[in-house]
């Protein structure tokens, strides 16, 4: 297990790029499968999770070359199909979330897709109906060994059809998509998710030759072509990543450039911030942070009332960021109430919080209510262990903000979605040690 010591206090300063996008990655690498030819994939994250699936893909005879520093090139020319058999697979295959996301192309391709239940954040139940029902609807049989929490689907041809999803779940949309793109006709995907990183795999599956409209929108159209050819793809900047180094500017007082952000696919994230009383700066592609010397104010509703900040399906404010959000608003002038809709498990982590001073009530598990410092008093240093990716990251802005060090064990969770995180922070003046 491993561990950072984090010395906080310290005001930090400079330029930090943001890596390739996790989320991206995932649905991006399992499209490889879906072609015999060459596909090139550039600022592919060095994380945990990213490297999990290409090993993977490896396992099952993918080609894999790495060509530089983000750059990969992949060739799914003869994929072995008793990998999917294999007890190695099974273990694989539960290593990460993202994984869920071979299925679609290998029952499109090959007429078989399995998985063992994927991994990823233990943040409340994480159910995969809506990519099975979608993959149903194409005309798969489904099997499940409850036993073994294995899934399986299977079928000759898919047949193009109508289909509302029960929700806009985004790996369960890729999944779909990636199935349909060579299915037999036209499937139509109504209440399909619909963020950045799903455009970019629309937009990478027309390139390679696949008919998708609606590109950007929930209801998706997609004429089934026989075959799929090879292409070159580049990763978004990771709009998580980007809202992270927004909190930790933020609450550490720093002057801090945030490089190359790919604003007009940031969506909601900047104005939540800023309803968080931080200036965010637009200059060029760039989002400058200044020093927060007087602290920030949380704004109120129109009518007065406490705000709140709340998930949702995109365009709506993604899940993902809200507990750095929480852990911003510990230190802001005002008070906010965070709901965090999607996830039941997700907001546990609070404890810590109220452990190192922060004034929060945890309403129900998807609501706490956070009353801020104002810097009148700073959080108290402590050991913690990060639960999850995010929770993790919102602890080490707080041990960075906080009086004296702070230690963070399973810091693996952190190192499954953000690259060389501790060098990173200490290029800017972080003072951050991997101790294990
Ligand atoms: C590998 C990957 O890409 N993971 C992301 C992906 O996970 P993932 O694709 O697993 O998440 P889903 O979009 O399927 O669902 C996330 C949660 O939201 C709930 N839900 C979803 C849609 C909806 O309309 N209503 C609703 O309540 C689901 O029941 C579930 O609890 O999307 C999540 C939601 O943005 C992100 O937190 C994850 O980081
Ligand atoms: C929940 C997340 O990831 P995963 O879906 O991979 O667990 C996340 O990236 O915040």
């Amino acid at each position: 297990m491993g561990t950072f010591k984090i010395e906080g206090g310290h005001a930090l300063k400079g330029e930090i790029t943001p890596q390739g996008a996790k989320n991206e990655a995932l649905q991006i690498l399992c499209a490889v499968l879906l072609t015999e030819e060459t596909v090139t994939i550039h600022n592919i994250p060095d994380i945990l999770d990213v490297n999990k699936l290409i090993a993977l893909l490896g396992s099952l005879g993918v080609e894999t070359e790495k060509l530089g520093k983000g750059a990969y090139r992949f060739k799914a020319a003869r994929v072995d199909l008793d990998y999917l058999q294999s007890a190695q697979f099974k273990e694989d295959g539960r290593g990460l979330r993202g994984s869920i996301m071979i299925v679609g192309p290998l029952l499109a391709r090959y007429g078989m897709g399995y998985i063992p239940k994927p991994g990823g954040d233990k943040i409340g139940r994480r159910r995969l109906d809506t990519h099975f029902e979608g993959l149903i609807k194409l005309g798969a049989r489904f099997r499940y060994n409850k036993e073994e929490y294995f899934y399986g689907v299977e079928a000759e041809k898919l047949h193009g059809t109508y289909m509302l999803l029960d929700e806009a779940s985004v790996t369960g949309t890729a999944n779909i998509v990636m199935a349909a793109v060579l299915a037999e006709g036209t499937t139509t995907i109504y209440n399909a998710a619909c963020e950045p990183y799903l455009q970019q795999l629309c937009n990478m599956l027309n390139r390679m030759g696949a008919k998708i409209s609606g590109v950007g929108s929930n209801l998706l159209t997609i004429e089934g072509v026989e075959r799929l050819s090879g292409t070159t793809h580049t990763m978004l900047p990771d709009m998580i990543e980007i809202g992270s180094w927004i909190g930790l500017a933020a609450m550490t007082r720093s002057e801090l450039t945030i490089k190359n952000v790919g604003w007009g696919s940031l969506g909601q994230i900047p104005n939540v911030f800023r309803k968080l009383g931080i200036t965010i700066e637009k200059r060029d592609d760039d989002i400058y942070i200044p020093a927060h010397t007087d602290g920030y104010e949380i704004q109120s509703f129109i009518d007065g009332s406490i705000l709140t900040i709340a998930d949702a399906p995109w365009p709506g404010f993604t899940p993902d960021l809200l507990s750095i959000v929480l852990v911003v608003a510990t230190q802001a002038r005002g008070s906010v109430l965070i709901h965090q809709k999607m996830f039941e498990s997700r907001l546990f982590f609070v404890d810590k919080l109220i452990d190192m001073g922060a004034k929060i009530i945890l309403c129900d598990p998807h609501r706490a209510t956070v009353i801020g410092h104002d810097f009148h008093s700073q959080l108290k240093a402590t050991t913690m262990s990060s639960p999850d990716i995010r929770a993790g990251v919102s602890l080490l802005i707080a041990a960075l903000s906080a009086r004296g060090t702070s230690t963070i064990h399973n810091i693996e969770q952190i190192d499954r979605g953000y690259e060389n995180i501790d060098e990173r922070l200490r290029a800017i003046g972080a003072r951050i040690e991997r101790i294990a």
